[in-house]
């Protein structure tokens, strides 16, 4: 189906997002009316940049309070409309979207607007354009999409359709099965938008909190295949009004835009892009780092073992169970410090994961970094880190293990058994386009999210994860874009006895990050423990949280550039990640930030 994106949805000049909208693959577009007043370029010079990119003009929006208004002033909306027939007319939009009135002189009553929305689309049609008529939700008289498609019915006037948004739909509560009792033909627009589920009022969550399919709470892929049985063959539209996407890149979001459109389309049926390939575990973790000998020391502490080295790069494997991580020193190192910059997730099938992200529209990266290299697949993901599909020792597969020689270092412990979980800053206006990534892209499931508090923020934080718990990456962001509290990364590391692998650290010269007592008193109050629990809890730093499913205790080191790590026990089948616990770390973070100044 064609896809079509508003341009009220894109930041920008009108130009940057029509580039935008091409780049990303769209093939039509809404111009929205302010986007057109505020350009430079003439109706005709829009269109022929459309032509350019490859784009149509497939509405023109909003015409606003048009219907059931006494006669004079009918007839000034009247001399409106032509004004904008004309303009369309050099525009090349053959569509406009006129939405139901909010103005004060509005009467409730259907038939005059019937009557004078065939009265408009009259004009229209002399123009060879057609009229859609769309409820808003806040609409004064007309606030439900079966109002408005009854309105349409009576009117009976072939150049009068109705425009379906799913915005105004869902967050009315309205039934979208009805939705089927309108013919497909006079259907002559579809506008899609998801919304995180709020309590608050219907104007303000949809001119500030609308985000693209998938991304939010409406079941938009329901409605969809209400629409599809009518016959609709029109393009599928997004509209989405969001504060953040306002602000950020159109490049970027245009992407995202038509990444939810596709798989949209794949969950109802008419695409269909590669399968998704779910990882079943984590291969590697790559920290990038100028501080080898601070980042190996906690490394050591932790209890890893340098197993192996590249043949040919500064890079070493660092190994304790099934944990392994990557220590690249290289030039290529990034200035920025410190950070985990790659992934490896261990894939049934890397060829098909890798054929799947780049169908949605993931960057995918050179196969080969060096020409001994094992040439594993890889894309970036949003926040730019990079993601290996890897078949580890797996025969028939190229074998990244196989690039690095045994450095004969057996790991002096065995207290971390695995990767438990990573957890990744988004940059801030990329959070829901990183859900939607690493759910469609990589087929991982994502959690609810949660708001932790922060002393000088608030963080979203938002879990994507296999069903068994292979993989589990955290994502998470600060509440504003000037929020660059937390830009740190962590490693969690699974552990059968945080206490022991909390003091082997410690006996080894680490320092993990302190816990104020009143943490303790409040766990005293909350949980009963055995004699002396709690005090190795204090001593340590220790951090404990529990669910219907089971126990958490976790510690953290110090950070290292933007990483730190965690040591992790779950028992019983804990799902969760100690969320109740992140305000006292993220405080202790601060805190000894404060006292050591870095
Ligand atoms: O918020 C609005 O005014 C507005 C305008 C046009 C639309 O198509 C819409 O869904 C909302
Ligand atoms: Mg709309």
């Amino acid at each position: 189906m064609r896809t079509s994106i508003a341009t009220v949805s894109l930041s920008g000049s009108l130009t940057e997002k029509l580039t935008a909208a091409s780049r990303a693959g769209f093939d039509g577009v809404e111009i929205f009316e302010n986007d057109l007043l505020a350009s430079p370029l003439t109706p005709e010079e829009i269109r022929a940049r459309c032509a350019d990119l490859g784009l149509t003009v497939d509405l023109y929006q909003p015409m606003r309070d048009i219907e059931a208004v006494p006669e004079a002033e009918f007839a000034r909306n009247l001399r409106r409309a032509r004004h904008k027939f004309e303009l369309m007319g050099r525009l090349g939009a053959d569509t406009v979207l006129v939405c139901s009135s909010v103005s004060p002189l509005a009467v409730d009553d259907d038939a005059l607007a019937a009557g004078q929305l065939a009265r408009l689309a009259a004009l229209a049609q002399d123009f060879g354009i057609r009229v859609a008529y769309e409820a808003l939700a806040w609409g004064r008289h007309v606030s439900t999409y079966d109002h408005a498609w009854h309105i349409v019915e009576t009117a009976g006037h072939p150049a009068l359709g109705t425009c379906l948004d799913s915005f105004h739909i869902l967050s009315r509560g309205s039934d979208p099965k009805g939705i089927e009792d309108i013919p497909g033909e006079k259907i002559f627009f579809l506008q899609l938008a998801d919304a995180p589920l709020l309590a608050m009022d219907v104007l303000q969550w949809s001119r500030h909190y609308r985000c693209f399919p998938g991304q939010g709470g409406f079941d938009i892929a329901g409605l969809l295949a209400h629409v599809l049985r009518t016959g609709y063959d029109g393009p599928l539209s997004l509209e989405v009004f969001n504060d953040v996407f306002r602000q950020a890149e159109a490049g970027p979001t245009a992407v995202d835009a038509r990444r939810s459109l596709l798989v949209l389309q794949e969950t109802v049926g008419v695409a269909a892009p590669p399968a998704p390939v779910v990882p079943t575990g984590v291969a590697f973790a790559e920290l990038v780092t100028p501080d080898a000998e601070l980042l190996t020391a906690v490394l050591g502490a932790l209890g890893f073992a340098r197993t192996a080295r590249h043949r040919s790069k500064p890079v070493d494997l660092w190994q304790q169970g099934e944990a392994r991580l990557l220590v690249n020193t290289g030039t290529a190192v990034r200035r920025d410090g410190t950070q985990l910059a790659a992934i490896g997730l261990e894939s049934p099938d890397p060829t098909a994961a890798a054929r799947r992200a780049e169908a949605l529209l993931a960057p995918v990266l050179p196969r080969r970094r060096a020409p001994e290299d094992a040439p594993l697949d890889a894309v970036a993901a949003p926040d730019g880190t990079e993601l290996f599909f890897c078949a580890t020792d797996r025969p028939g597969h190229p074998n990244w293990r196989a690039d690095f020689e045994d450095a004969g270092h057996p790991p002096a412990a065995a207290e971390v058994s695995r990767i438990d979980h990573l957890a990744l800053t988004q940059p801030w206006h990329h959070f829901d386009e990183a859900a939607l990534f690493h759910s469609s892209v990589l087929g991982l499931h994502a959690q609810e999210s949660v708001d932790v508090a922060d002393p000088y923020g608030l963080l979203r934080s938002r879990a994507v994860t296999t069903p068994d718990g292979g993989v589990r990456i955290a994502l998470s962001v600060g509440a504003a874009p000037t929020d660059d509290t937390v830009h740190a990364q962590h490693i969690a590391l699974a552990t059968d006895d945080v206490v022991a692998a909390a003091r082997r650290f410690t006996e080894a010269g680490g320092r993990l990050l302190p816990i104020p007592a009143n943490y303790y008193d409040d766990l005293a109050a909350r949980f009963e423990f055995a004699d002396g629990e709690l005090e190795t809890y204090r001593d340590l730093g220790i951090l404990y949280d529990r669910d219907a499913h089971g126990a958490f205790r976790h510690c953290y080191t110090r950070t290292v550039g933007r990483v730190f790590f965690e040591l992790a026990q779950r028992d019983g089948d804990y799902r969760g990640y100690g969320a109740q616990n992140a305000p006292v770390r993220l405080s202790a973070q601060h805190a000894l930030k404060r006292l050591t100044g870095g």
